[in-house]
């Protein structure tokens, strides 16, 4: 007697076991490949069989008390019927252009996977954009589709007229707008029917515009097979992901690290968590940690800087088990700090829009304070001079990926539409970050800092991260930011902007001045100390939280000058 048979179930193994046999060169990438069909749609099944912890895939709460739910199976659901508002109300083919512009709302991700399953190419964007930034952006990518809010929406109106190729508009809101479509009121008309299209590998996912410190932003493609596969093993290695993992990032839709987590968090099973966060704080991150059974969660070195400073004692994290940052340089002290509170690492990882995960700090290796980890396979990491040559061990140069002979699968396609920019951002056999760093003899890589962001005085290199963790050490600093300023004898020195502690602010400016430079004497080399320092009571900041020392340079040394190797 056989029993009714039982469907032949998906290995959730399978995608980690491809990404391996890619990157060790034992198999091409797949000629298809689509994230939506061959991750998320097997997940739905081993849901349905009973495969998986019950826990959603999808968590979002607004701290007001709204939550949203999916699981796998609604993840599927909700995004075909999104997939056929984008298909049939917007007209959109596969490889046409959508701009993603929303804030933390559970519409990012189910627009974002519903261009998965139509082929379009997402454009995600932050919802600060100015009217002059969208019609740049709308104009250079010729996206034909924008979905936003309401508080976007009378900027896209008004440089409309400029931008020829768009041809459809989506609002997420609960009212109308003329001439714009309700995206909400058509998802609920929307049929659950939909073929997934068949990608291939290498056609277009998603463009990131890059923030445009030297010029023009850059369109910035990536392919299927780049994000939808390139992220499964930093998923499971740096991030520890488990399909019984629920992972929290806070980061900002617009940034490249919601996309990492999309595709870190669903090949291996977990859950994304969202909380709406429409301004950072503190307090509600860490009522929210305490609250819900997050395990993993990922802020930018910005954010833990404000957690430590608040009294972690109040505050139990019965779930959390795993914590990560990147996406600028992690002060040691604040590591410590979170760690003695919170009895948890800070695992950093080190990454850029163009890439994956190039270096990293995963669970169970050794880490050394104040160092991005080692290199993060399948890439080969080197440290090298401008002409692509290897620096040996402790020398300070570029930042690289090999991308001869072989062009890593997760890596970036190209700059769109802009052949020169990408041959120029390979010297030899590497592609360069862009970034300064030293790899030492264990292979630990450590961060300068950005290349125009080294300050050359009196013919001293000095990376202001350095000067800044120096800093971060005394009590009196809540943050640092250091950059070149003009000295009529040395050319450049350093200058330190400081943000203070709350108990040192009504000190007097001088004797802690003072106090700072022979503290910074005292724990980095003497000539790295900081001549100039000026109390300041904000950082300009990225919305994704990054210090923006080239506008504090730019103040320096004015818009022409602002970076001095560069001036005339
Ligand atoms: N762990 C880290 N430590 C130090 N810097 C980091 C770390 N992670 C990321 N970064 C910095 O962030 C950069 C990558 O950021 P991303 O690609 O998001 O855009 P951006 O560099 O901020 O924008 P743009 O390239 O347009 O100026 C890296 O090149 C590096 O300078």
């Amino acid at each position: 007697f056989c029993g009714p048979q039982q469907p032949l179930l998906p290995d959730p193994q399978k995608i980690v076991a491809t990404w391996e046999a890619i990157s060790l060169g034992r198999q091409p990438v797949p000629e298809y490949f689509n994230f939506a069909h061959d991750v998320l749609d097997m997940w739905s099944q081993l849901e349905k069989a009973g495969h998986r912890p019950q826990i959603p895939a999808f968590w979002w709460v607004n701290g007001k008390g709204t939550e949203v739910k999916w699981n796998f199976e609604e993840l599927g659901e909700q995004s075909r019927k999104a997939a056929n508002v984008l298909q049939g109300m917007c007209g959109l083919q596969p490889g046409d252009r959508m701009m993603l512009v929303l804030p933390r709302l559970p519409e990012w991700w189910l627009v974002s996977v519903a261009c998965i399953r139509t082929g379009a190419v997402m454009i995600p964007g932050v919802s600060q954009l100015t009217e002059k930034d969208l019609k740049y952006r709308l104009q250079a990518s010729r996206a034909k589709s924008i979905i936003t809010t309401d508080s976007l929406a009378p900027r896209v109106d008004a440089i409309n007229a400029d931008c020829p190729f768009l041809q459809s508009k989506l609002l997420v809101s609960d009212s109308s707008r003329p001439g714009w479509m309700n995206f909400r009121k058509l998802l609920r008309e929307a049929s659950t029917e939909h073929n997934c299209v068949r990608t291939k590998s290498q056609d277009p996912l998603a463009i990131y515009f890059t923030s445009g410190t030297t010029g023009a932003p850059k369109m910035v493609e990536h392919s299927q097979a780049s994000y939808g596969l390139g992220f499964v093993a930093s998923g499971r290695r740096w991030v520890d992901l488990t399909k019984s993992d629920i992972f929290w990032n806070t980061s900002d839709t617009g940034w490249v690290k919601a996309a990492w987590t999309l595709f870190s968090a669903w090949p291996n099973g977990s859950c994304i968590f969202v909380h709406e966060l429409p301004r950072v704080d503190a307090k509600i991150i860490l009522n929210t940690l305490s609250r819900y059974p997050i395990t993993t969660l990922c802020c930018v070195p910005t954010i833990f800087r404000l957690l430590v400073q608040e009294d972690l004692t109040r505050y139990q994290f019965q779930s959390l088990r795993h914590c990560l940052t990147g996406g600028e340089a992690l002060n040691p002290d604040v590591r410590e700090k979170w760690k003695s509170h919170v009895g948890l690492e800070l695992h950093e990882g080190y990454g850029q829009s163009e890439t994956v995960l190039i270096c990293a700090n995963p669970k169970g290796m050794k880490i050394k304070s104040g160092s991005m980890g080692k290199a993060s396979p399948p890439y080969d990491v080197q440290i090298v001079d401008d002409e692509g040559n290897i620096l040996p061990p402790g020398q300070e140069g570029n930042l690289a990926v090999r991308v001869r002979p072989t062009r890593p699968f997760c890596f970036f396609s190209c700059y769109l539409n802009n052949p020169e920019k990408t041959e120029a951002s390979e010297r030899g056999d590497f592609y360069i970050t862009g970034d300064r760093a030293h790899k030492d003899k264990d292979g630990y890589f450590w961060f300068s800092g950005r290349n125009d962001d080294v300050i050359n005085s009196s013919s001293y290199r000095i990376g202001p991260v350095e000067v800044e963790n120096a800093l971060a050490e005394h009590p009196a600093v809540l943050e640092a930011a250091v950059v070149s300023s003009p000295d009529p004898i040395r050319g450049e020195v350093v200058k330190a902007f400081i943000v203070l502690s709350p108990s040192y602010s009504s000190q007097d400016p001088e004797k802690l001045t003072q106090e700072l430079q022979e503290h910074v004497k005292r724990v980095t080399a003497p000539y790295k100390y900081p001549r100039k320092v000026a109390f300041v009571s904000e950082l300009p900041k990225t919305v994704s939280g990054k210090i923006q020392r080239n506008k504090l340079r730019i103040q320096e040394w004015g818009e022409m000058r602002g970076n001095p190797r560069k001036a005339p």
